[in-house]
């Protein structure tokens, strides 16, 4: 089997990294205890590049993408975009979170422009856009529907469509289609994957789901148990642009060993 595995940080890339982190570390206190949550935590991801992070539950992987959103403040060490600090959250690093997070009371174009108001820019110079990008996610017919009147996974179309109409760089996801029924995540794991690789829109990518992690991933970043560290990076040599078929790839059920033998060895080790 060929050597698809490294231990520790994800290596640096040859040309400069859009995210990076180093020595990442958060402590929180809870109960008046503090809690290390995460430590030293070492990244250098490409432009354009997809990669996962899998751990067991609390091991910080929120934690982690919270910092890199510029949401959290860290402990120790530091994270960059594009070889800047990051300090605050940006329009070019989208999040999205597990819930739709969508306004009831306004209709699918109003909520995927809301953010222009934070971001001070005249909807109209957007509106085209917004369009364009519902259309990309498939609810060109449901501009003008409100929330209620959509299911969980239009609503996650809707949270996705209001990203990509602001053209981020890095796309931040924590379980974004986790509440969705297996094949409706499936469904829009694939138009995920079509809409950042065509935009060459770099993501981080939490879930729990291993073979999800691996079908989408050029690298499956997993973490040890609480405190979360980086126990192995898995690379996805599967050739682009995935399809369901690959799912039954002998290199799939492969290197899903993989990443599962390394979550087990974090298990091991603590
Ligand atoms: N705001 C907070 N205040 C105090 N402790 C926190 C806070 N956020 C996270 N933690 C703690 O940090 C640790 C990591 O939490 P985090 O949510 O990042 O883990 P996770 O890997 O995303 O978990 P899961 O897979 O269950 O979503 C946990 O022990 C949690 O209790």
């Amino acid at each position: 089997m060929a050597d698809t595995t490294t231990a520790g940080g994800a290596s640096a890339p040859s040309v400069m990294p859009i995210i990076e982190a180093r020595g990442l570390a958060k402590d929180f206190v809870i109960d008046g205890v503090p809690v290390t949550a995460l430590k030293g935590v070492d990244l250098a991801i490409r432009k354009g590049e997809f990669i996962s992070f899998v751990g067991p539950s609390g091991c910080g992987k929120s934690t982690l993408l919270n910092m890199v959103a510029g949401l959290l403040p860290q402990t120790a060490g530091e994270a960059f975009f594009e070889g800047r600090p990051i300090l605050e959250p940006s329009r070019q690093v989208g999040f999205m979170f597990q819930s739709p997070v969508l306004l009831a009371w306004r209709t699918v174009e109003e909520n995927v422009l809301m953010p222009a108001e934070v971001f001070g820019i005249d909807k109209n110079t957007l509106r085209d856009r917004a369009r364009s990008v519902i259309e990309a996610v498939g609810l060109g017919s449901f501009r003008q529907a409100y929330p209620r009147q959509l299911s969980g996974g239009m609503q996650q179309r809707v949270s996705l469509a209001r990203l990509l109409t602001y053209e981020p760089k890095v796309l931040l996801m924590d379980e974004p289609f986790g509440a969705l029924d297996e094949f409706t995540r499936e469904a829009m794991n694939l138009e995920l994957l079509r809409i950042t690789q065509a935009a060459g829109i770099t993501v981080l990518f939490v879930t729990h789901n291993i073979s999800e992690a691996v079908f989408m991933s050029d690298r499956v970043v997993v973490m040890t148990p609480r405190p979360g560290k980086v126990s192995g990076v898995v690379y996805v040599d599967l050739p682009r642009p995935r399809e369901i078929a690959q799912l039954q790839d002998p290199r799939f059920t492969e290197l899903n060993f993989t990443v599962r033998k390394l979550l087990g060895q974090g298990h091991d080790t603590h």
